[in-house]
């Protein structure tokens, strides 16, 4: 194991960054509605404001393109699925960035529920990786409000994977409620992530007391810049959600919070400051387990 470990952090590491540059990333916040086509609006308008800023890596938060009660995601699943992926693939070749869309209802065909997926597309419009949400939010918030995400979602079955891009480092992914869960994010890195996506819908009551500590928590444990792009304010009835879209570096640094209303955190995702991180801090090198 100690073997393997030192081999790995030896070899993987620098190999990687060698070939990784200097670029901005966007963390997009948005309010997304009970309504496709205003979300997808609202969406691409964004994506417009982060590439005119120079951003070459965009997330979406997780129920960008819908936001509402779980029967009408589940009876408008299909046309949400479909219209959510092509919007995906247009804007990522339009506006020639990578784009995460971080969460968005996928139907399953055998038993009428649904995976809340991520996917990765690059500016060729190929899709680069995908991850079906494996922790779902079954909880009783304080503030008198229940979910009930497996009544409606499939929790997937498999890792998260990381894709090992040349030029923007090797990008993890996650959903929302994975961020409670440490150990996922443990896989992440030893499989050499740089960049730990955290696309949520965070509850506003939750959100207050533990999305910022959680967020530095996995970058600095992990050595790794976090894109965590959010959903802010009522989003449909009495749901509220935390906003605070940010982009923290791998020594637990905030570089962008985009605060409560929608719009962008942009930052500088720096390979040089991996390495420095790293090398102050070699909390990696260090894994007994
Ligand atoms: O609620 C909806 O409308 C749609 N679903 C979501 O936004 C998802 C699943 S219910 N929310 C979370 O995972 C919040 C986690 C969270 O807030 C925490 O861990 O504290």
């Amino acid at each position: 194991m100690r073997i393997y470990l030192d081999i790995y952090n030896c070899l993987n590491l620098p190999f990687v960054l060698e070939s990784m540059k200097s670029y901005l990333a966007a963390a997009i916040q948005m309010t997304s509605v009970p309504d496709l086509q205003k979300n997808l609006a609202q969406a691409e308008e964004l994506i417009d404001l982060a590439v005119r800023q120079g951003a070459e890596l965009v997330g979406l938060p997780e129920n960008f393109s819908f936001m509402g009660e779980e029967k009408d995601k589940l009876a408008q699943g299909d046309a949400i699925a479909q219209a959510t992926e092509t919007f995906l693939h247009k804007m990522a070749q339009r506006f020639q960035v990578t784009i995460l869309g971080g969460g968005f209802p996928i139907p399953v065909d055998s038993n009428g529920k649904v995976y809340n997926t991520a996917l990765l597309i690059n500016a060729n419009g190929q899709e680069l990786a995908r991850y079906q949400k494996v922790h779902l939010f079954d909880v009783n918030v304080p503030d008198g409000n229940t979910y009930q995400e497996s009544s409606t979602v499939m929790a997937g079955l498999e890792l998260p994977p990381v894709y090992a891009s040349p030029e923007l480092g090797k990008i993890g992914l996650s959903i929302c409620y994975d961020v409670r869960f440490p150990e996922l994010y443990r896989h992440l890195s030893n499989q050499g992530a740089d960049i730990l996506f955290v696309p949520a819908a965070f509850t506003a009551f939750t959100g207050k007391d533990h999305w910022q500590v959680l967020l530095q928590s996995r970058a600095i444990e992990n050595t790794c810049y976090v894109i965590a792009p959010a959903q802010t304010g009522t989003n449909y009835d009495r749901r509220q959600t935390h906003g605070h879209a940010m982009i923290i570096d791998p020594w637990g640094v905030i570089l962008a919070d985009a605060g409560e209303k929608p719009g962008v955190a942009i930052a500088e995702i720096k390979p040089t400051r991996l390495e420095q991180v790293r090398r102050q801090m070699p909390s990696l090198q260090h894994r007994v387990f």
